[in-house]
């Protein structure tokens, strides 16, 4: 049987990007809340919706199954419904507050939005969103030359939201490492963490012992 490591009693995990039942397993050994399953087929960790079924079937109770999805429409997510058991819908490329209350009552399900961050600027689109999804992601805003809206490994300066009040749950991400978490979790007072590419050998190509030593980081932040 699959044992699974009791999350950390303060600071709750995402593990996103995960291709193989392997990855399901060390992600939920580590003790991680969350495993994301991303619907984007220019991604390296792409998954099709039978791999995805077979992933979340694998997940132990306790382990919320989330759809990372870009822009979809609705032949999309009934497709992804009536395919994958699923937590959580998480969207991750242009969509409105209006389309996100639509994603949340034509799938059920609570939805997160990313919110891509790079400067003071983009505070304004956090805001618009703080309390109308069911969490926000806050994430780093992709830089120029990437074709993936997110799992870039780039991180955003921490103190833009320092000291922030949220008026709802929030995970913070982008560019999170073993090495940095613990200083990313002090800064911003995070209570929740995503991250994919700091857990990967190679992209798409997820490292159980990174996974492990990253949820052991947070334990110890
Ligand atoms: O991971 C992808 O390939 C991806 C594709 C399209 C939209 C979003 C995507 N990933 C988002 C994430 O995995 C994370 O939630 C977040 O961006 C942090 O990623 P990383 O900096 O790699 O830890």
């Amino acid at each position: 049987m699959l044992k699974v490591t009791r999350p950390a009693a303060g600071t709750r995990v995402k593990i996103c990007g995960l291709r193989t039942v392997a990855d399901v397993e060390a992600v939920a050994r580590a003790g991680a809340a969350y495993m994301g399953l991303v619907f984007f087929p220019k991604s390296p960790r792409n998954v099709t919706l039978d791999q995805a079924r077979d992933l979340a079937l694998a997940a132990p109770m306790g382990l919320a199954k989330v759809a990372l999805v870009v822009n979809p429409d609705d032949a999309m997510l009934d497709a992804l419904m009536a395919a994958v058991p699923l937590d959580m819908i998480q969207l991750h490329g242009s969509e409105t507050p209006d389309r996100l209350a639509q994603v949340r009552a034509r799938t059920g399900l609570p939805v997160m939005k990313a919110v891509g961050l790079r400067d003071a600027d983009d505070l304004a689109t956090l805001d618009a969103f703080d309390g109308v999804a069911d969490q926000v992601l806050v994430d780093a805003k992709p830089h120029g030359g990437t074709e993936l809206p997110g799992g870039n490994g780039v991180g955003f300066d921490w103190s833009l939201i320092a000291g922030r009040s949220w008026k709802g749950p929030w995970m913070l991400a982008g560019g999170l490492t073993a090495d940095n978490v613990a200083e990313a979790i002090r800064l911003t007072g995070a209570r929740q963490v995503d991250l994919s590419s700091g857990v990967e050998s190679s992209p798409g190509v997820k490292d159980a012992a990174m996974i492990a030593a990253f949820c052991d980081a947070v334990r110890a932040a």
